[in-house]
């Protein structure tokens, strides 16, 4: 069972395993989610995941898959035994490959993580994707892929928030939209681009919020991720 409800995901983006679990000791499970991602699970693997679930949290494991059908299948399958909260593939593997995926989960049952797809990364412009071969926009593409993951079977998507109010209208309000680019009024954009605070991501219907700096590098992590909680209850 998940051990919280909010809708905050911590991205843990740290080279340096103490500051991390430093940090991680100065929040509490019911306030956020973790999400481990490419650094620092080729760094720690999974004794990371378990030691952050051994502190009471859950774990999105941030890996984005992206291979051949069965390899990836494989791949979900294992992060399901590490008993992650959610993982994620990119949309761009191709539907076999997604519904490979959520189908090596049907043995987890109940305890199966929530499979998402990740879209068009919010670093893409039109030109990356004409590089590509694409013609589409980001926002097409985006769209396009997220219709193909709800057709797949899976939870729901990675996408920009600004695609979040389309997506719940032409995709389907139960289908999960996790955001990164969110920043709380007043914080640091850093190389975050198109950004939206967490009120504006919850009335846009953003399910998760990922939120690493503007968290992890304040002086108090507990008392920002308190505010944030606060100001989404006055959203
Ligand atoms: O998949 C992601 O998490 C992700 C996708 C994307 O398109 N853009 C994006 O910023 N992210 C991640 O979201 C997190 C954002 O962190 P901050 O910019 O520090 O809030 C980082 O871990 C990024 O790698």
């Amino acid at each position: 069972m998940p051990v919280t409800t909010s809708p905050i995901l911590v991205a843990l983006d740290y080279h340096d395993l103490n500051s991390a679990l430093q940090f991680v000791d100065r929040i509490d499970p019911s306030q956020c989610r973790l999400k481990v991602g490419k650094e620092m699970f080729t760094l720690f693997g999974p004794s990371l995941v378990k030691t952050l679930q051994g502190r009471g949290f859950d774990v999105f494991l941030d890996l984005k898959f992206h291979d051949i059908p069965n390899t990836t299948a494989h791949a979900v399958a294992a992060a399901a035994d590490l008993g992650v909260w959610m993982v994620n593939v990119h949309a761009s593997g191709g539907a076999r490959m997604m519904n490979a995926a959520r189908e090596a989960l049907v043995p987890f049952g109940n305890d199966a993580p929530l499979l998402i797809a990740v879209t068009v990364l919010t670093s893409m412009d039109e030109d990356d994707l004409k590089g590509l071969g694409i013609t589409l926009s980001p926002a097409e593409q985006a769209e396009r892929l997220a219709r193909l993951t709800r057709d797949c079977g899976l939870h729901g998507v990675v996408c920009s928030a600004q695609e979040a109010v389309h997506f719940k209208q032409v995709i389907g309000q139960d289908f999960a939209l996790v955001t990164p680019g969110i920043r709380p009024a007043g914080s640091d954009a850093g190389d975050q681009r198109r950004i939206m605070t967490p009120q504006q991501a919850k009335l846009a219907g953003v399910d998760y919020m990922v939120i690493g700096r503007p968290i992890t590098q304040s002086a108090d992590p507990a008392a920002t991720l308190q505010q944030i909680l606060q100001s989404l209850q006055e959203a």
